[in-house]
């Protein structure tokens, strides 16, 4: 479970969260708003990569700085940033993080073939991550969120820059993830996604909750209430750019 209370977060004096309460339970929350609402800060609060100003954030029961160990062990995130090991391999990437989180050089190994399998990644396996593509590199560092099979999930739009096929991958991976009782919190502006696998969506808009919802419950489409708590874009076509 992921519980936030009260949080706020603001950068050089400018509010980005402004006393964020949420409780996340075990299922698949989507967290949405325009580009620059405060999601990757959120996330970021969310996984202790960094503090807030005020409030407090809590990760099953349990705080970053009492028990960080605990916490990562339990803990899955796919960062904006990804957080590579940048002049490692991408097996090689895996391999690092898995005693990290406890695992052994067996285990890690194998777990880490079967999620390059998955993901399509096998060939391009002995690449080195700054060398990888795009989508190569947010695989990878998906794949090291999951490696550990953690209890609660912290994506930063994990499906944007992923093709078709391995984005269907990591649906299905997720749904498992999430009926098997994990907790889920991911960010994305794939509201087609969104609407399938979103067992509740967060809309996040001037640093506050705007909006949560279950989308099976109301039985709207996420686009609706998107548009109706952020606004229709209206754009004026430009003469210079149009015909
Ligand atoms: N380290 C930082 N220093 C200064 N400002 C920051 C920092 N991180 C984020 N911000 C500002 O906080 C606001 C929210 O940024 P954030 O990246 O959380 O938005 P977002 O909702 O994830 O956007 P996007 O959809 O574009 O990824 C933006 O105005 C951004 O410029």
């Amino acid at each position: 479970m992921i519980d936030c209370r009260a949080a706020s977060k603001s950068y050089a004096s400018q509010p980005v969260l402004r006393g964020i309460d949420l409780v996340v339970e075990p299922g698949i929350c989507a967290l949405l708003g325009a580009n620059g609402a405060g999601k990757s800060t959120l996330l970021r609060l969310l996984s202790g990569l960094e503090e807030p100003d005020d409030g407090s954030v809590f990760i099953d029961g349990l705080g970053f700085r009492d028990h960080p160990v605990e916490i990562r062990r339990n803990l899955g995130v796919l960062p904006e940033g990804l957080g590579l090991f940048e002049s490692l391999t991408i097996i090689e990437n895996l391999m690092a993080i898995g005693p990290i989180y406890g695992l052994t050089k067996s285990e890690t190994a194998a777990r880490a073939t079967n999620l390059l399998g998955l993901f399509e990644l096998t060939q391009g396996r002995h690449t080195v991550a700054r060398n990888c593509s795009f989508g190569m590199r947010k695989k990878t560092a998906l794949a090291m969120a999951l490696l550990h099979r953690p209890k609660v999930l912290l994506l930063d739009e994990p499906f944007e820059g992923i093709d078709p096929s391995s984005s269907a991958v990591i649906e299905m991976l997720l749904g498992q993830l999430s009926s098997d009782g994990a907790t889920i919190l991911l960010t994305s502006h794939i509201l087609s996604i969104v609407q399938k696998i979103a067992t509740r969506v967060v809309i996040l808009r001037h640093g506050r909750i705007e909006s949560d919802f279950n989308p099976p419950t109301i039985n709207e489409e996420v686009e609706e209430v998107y548009f109706n708590i952020v606004g229709k874009p209206q754009p004026e076509v430009l003469d210079w750019l149009g015909s």
